[in-house]
C-alpha cells in the first residue's frame, strides 16, 4: 500500500474507534510502517478528526522528518517496530474497559486476560501488564520494549492497551478484540465461568497463523 493509501487508513480506521468510543479526547495514537520511515498521529490530535496531510513522518532514529509534532508515545511505537521486524502497524488506545482490567487488584501481570473466546485467544493471546508510567516517559517506551519481542499486544497498567499487527487493520482488529474481551471479564469476573481449555488454546494457535 502506498503512502498517500496508508494515510487515508490511519484517517479512516482513527475515526471509526473514535466514533465507536474506543479512545476519548485527544487520547490514543496510532502508527504504520513506509518504505521510508513510519507515519504516526500528531500530539494532541483527536483520532476523530485527523488530516492526513499532518500526520507526523519519522526516521528509523525515531527523527520528526514531515507533518505535525508526533505523538508522545513515539519513542514507545518505534521501540515496538525494532522489536518485532514483522509488524506493519501499532495502535494505542485508552479504551475504558481495558483500562478498568488494568487496575483490578490480583491479577496474573504475565497474562491479565483468561481466553474466554476463540477470536481473543486467536487475535491477542497472551497479554502481559506493563507496570505504571507516565505517558510518553521514556521509561514507559523501555518497559514495552522489553515485552514487545515476545508479545504483539499488552496493557499498560492505569493507561491502556498497545497492540501491533502485521498491518492496520490486523492492529485494529486484535485492538477491538483485546476491549471486547476486557468488557466480557468485567460482566463475568464476579461469576464463576469457564475459559477455553489449554488444549483449545493450543488448537486455535495450530490452526491459525501467527499475527
Ligand atoms: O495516548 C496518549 C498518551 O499516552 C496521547 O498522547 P499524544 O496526544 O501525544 O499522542
Ligand atoms: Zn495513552
Amino acid at each position: 500500500m502506498n503512502e498517500h493509501k496508508q494515510r487515508e487508513e490511519i484517517v479512516l480506521l482513527g475515526k471509526s474507534m473514535y466514533d465507536r468510543g474506543l479512545t476519548h479526547g485527544g487520547t490514543g495514537n496510532i502508527s504504520v510502517r513506509l518504505n521510508d520511515g513510519w507515519l504516526l498521529t500528531p500530539t494532541g490530535s483527536s483520532l476523530g478528526r485527523l488530516d492526513p496531510a499532518r500526520l507526523s513522518k519519522l526516521d528509523w532514529q525515531g527523527r520528526h522528518i514531515g507533518g505535525d509534532l508526533p505523538s508522545k508515545e513515539a519513542m514507545l511505537h518505534l521501540a515496538m517496530y525494532q522489536e518485532r521486524p514483522v509488524s506493519g502497524a501499532v495502535v494505542h488506545l485508552h479504551s475504558t474497559h481495558s483500562v478498568a482490567v488494568s487496575v483490578l487488584d490480583q491479577l496474573d501481570p504475565e497474562d491479565v486476560l483468561p481466553a474466554i473466546t476463540a477470536y481473543y485467544a486467536m487475535r491477542v493471546g497472551k497479554l502481559p501488564l506493563v507496570p505504571y508510567y507516565a505517558p510518553g516517559d521514556p521509561a514507559l517506551a523501555e518497559a514495552v520494549r522489553r515485552f514487545s519481542g515476545r508479545h504483539h499486544a499488552m496493557l499498560l497498567a492505569h493507561h491502556g492497551p498497545v497492540v501491533a499487527g502485521s498491518d492496520l487493520h490486523a492492529a485494529v482488529d486484535a485492538t477491538e478484540e483485546l476491549e471486547a474481551t476486557a468488557q466480557l471479564f468485567l460482566l463475568l469476573f464476579q461469576h464463576k465461568f469457564k475459559t477455553l481449555t489449554p488444549e483449545q488454546v493450543a488448537d486455535l494457535q495450530r490452526r491459525f497463523a501467527k499475527r
